[in-house]
């Protein structure tokens, strides 16, 4: 029998992706505590491998692309290098080699411990090596869960060997056809870099539109943008079925077999030659929570208290508060200072209320919100009133692309004027978004704001076009 060996920290994390490889750095940085992260694939997890680092360093040369080929002045023909997209995405993850994470964690002072890790009662965790060998970790202060997320196949195509998204973003034979299975943020960053590498591609959009949590008003901007890369959009189709003969394990990225015919509706026929399923994400729950007595209700919404024990929290997607990179290094921030109060005996740190939530869409055109949408608001019982103007009403947002397109809004809580929430929809769009996410943390008021002067000629004077639109209370 293997011998298992006991070892102590005061945390242990399961799950070395952007969340816990920040967990367990505030919650030791500048003390003599130690921490361990226990990972079951690559330090750094799906962010660095398989998600947001693999697929901005696809679409970032598009973006540079599409600009370049509508600015009078820049003589062309310009075009995608599949070969050098790819090349590009090589890099960024580093040839798929955690060697650079790993060196940043030891040198913050945190061990790696390769293995799967489960809990095995109080404070406890045993961590299966590749090899099968167990090793059981003792945290004598607390167990961080950051075990992230694993995409959902819905039922017709579960047996195709479909692609998700680490083909999608792993990709390295490219299909001539390929379909894509949802509308959400997966589904239309990756139609766009596939179309850019050569595939035709047919986007497949169950509902009526496509990024259906956000304003309304950007689905007909991203189709638009979708359709000028090339892609098909099919909005409410729905996928009933699949079959394929021929499945094959080929690998991430490769082709998984022969030809795929899809049944859309019950009726139409599709046949492609890959199908990328991106249809959500759900939490990886499945660490031995009850051993503890837990069940995986009691981690979702939250990064502790409730009926979590006050030696195990969470952070990152395996929550759900907020499946984004972002969202999961401001928990572990959070959780980390929490860690370092109790261990010094401090009060719990104290915490705003109805932090914004911000995300960006890298379409062309980009999408970036904060807060609430208009109807999201009013769904929470909040009176609002939405100040919309068109991107390009601010001379520096025309001037950034010939062909410049977009739309504006900010959502205002009515009596008081304080900036809930923001949409814009436009080129660069990304880099806009942060002013409002500042004006929405800081809870300022649109007569506050008023008062900020953004520089001319530049994309932010869609602030001052905002602020002075007619607010509208109806259903948009
Ligand atoms: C294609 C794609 C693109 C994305 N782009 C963006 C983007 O641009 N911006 C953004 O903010 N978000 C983006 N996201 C979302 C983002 O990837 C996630 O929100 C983020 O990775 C969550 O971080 P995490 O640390 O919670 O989990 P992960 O990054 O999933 O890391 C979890 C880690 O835990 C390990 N693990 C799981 N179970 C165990 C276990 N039992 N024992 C040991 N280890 C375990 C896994 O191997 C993994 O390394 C994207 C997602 C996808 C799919
Ligand atoms: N730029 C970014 O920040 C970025 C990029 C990619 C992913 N992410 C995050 O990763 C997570 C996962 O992204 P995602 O796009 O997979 O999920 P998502 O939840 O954003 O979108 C899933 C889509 O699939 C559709 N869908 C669900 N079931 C379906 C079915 N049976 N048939 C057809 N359509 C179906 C939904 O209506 C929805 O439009 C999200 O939280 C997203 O925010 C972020």
């Amino acid at each position: 029998m293997t011998p298992q060996h006991t070892e102590e920290y005061d945390v242990v994390v399961v799950g070395g992706g952007p969340a816990g490889e920040n967990a367990a750095d505030y919650a030791i940085r500048g003390s003599d505590r130690t921490a361990a992260i226990v990972e079951a694939e690559l330090v750094g997890g799906e962010c660095s491998y398989w998600a947001c680092m693999p697929s901005k360093a696809l679409l970032r040369p598009l973006d540079v692309l599409d600009a370049a080929r509508h600015l009078q002045g820049i003589r062309g023909p310009l075009e995608p290098d599949p070969a050098g997209l790819l090349a590009r995405r090589d890099t960024w993850v580093s040839g798929y080699d955690d060697r650079g994470q790993v060196e940043w964690a030891e040198g913050a002072g945190i061990s790696v411990v390769r293995g799967r890790g489960r809990l095995a009662g109080e404070r406890t965790v045993e961590v299966t090596a590749p090899d099968g060998s167990t090793r059981t970790l003792r945290a004598r202060q607390a167990v961080v869960l950051a075990t992230g997320s694993a995409p959902v196949v819905p039922p017709p195509l579960r047996d195709i060997g479909a692609w998700g998204s680490r083909d999608v973003t792993g990709v390295t034979e490219v299909p001539a056809r390929l379909a894509v299975v949802g509308g959400g943020v997966v589904a239309c960053e990756a139609a766009r870099w596939m179309a850019a590498l050569g595939s035709e591609v047919t986007l497949l959009v169950r509902g009526d539109r496509v990024l259906p949590r956000a304003e309304s008003f950007v689905s007909d901007l991203v189709v638009a943008g979708l359709e000028a890369s090339g892609v098909t959009v099919r909005l409410s189709t729905g996928t009933s079925g699949a079959s394929r003969d021929d499945v094959r394990d080929t690998g991430v990225g490769r082709i998984h077999g022969g030809p795929v015919t899809l049944r859309l509706d019950g009726s139409v026929e599709l046949e492609v030659d890959e199908v990328l399923v991106a249809t959500g994400r759900r939490p990886v729950t499945d660490v031995g929570l009850e051993s503890a007595g837990l069940t995986a209700d009691d981690v979702a919404g939250r990064t502790h208290g409730g009926a979590l024990p006050d030696w195990l929290l969470s952070v990152g997607d395996v929550n759900g508060v907020a499946p984004l990179t972002h969202w999961g290094k401001h928990q572990a921030r959070l959780v980390g200072r929490l860690l370092t109060a109790r261990a010094e005996g401090r009060p719990d740190p104290s915490v705003p209320e109805d932090v914004p939530v911000p995300q960006v869409v890298f379409t062309d055109p980009q999408v970036a919100w904060v807060g609430p949408t208009a109807a999201q608001a009013r769904e929470a019982g909040l009176s609002v009133e939405t100040r919309d103007a068109a991107y390009t009403s601010a001379s520096g947002a025309a001037l950034l692309r010939d062909d410049a397109t977009g739309q504006a809004r900010l959502v205002v809580e009515q009596g008081t004027g304080r900036l809930l929430g923001a949409t814009f929809v436009g080129p660069d769009v990304a880099e806009l978004l942060h002013s409002a996410t500042v004006a929405v943390t800081g809870r300022l008021d649109v007569e506050t704001l008023g008062h900020a002067v953004p520089s001319y000629p530049t994309a932010s004077e869609v602030w001052l076009r905002l602020l002075e639109a007619e607010p509208a209370t109806d259903e948009v």
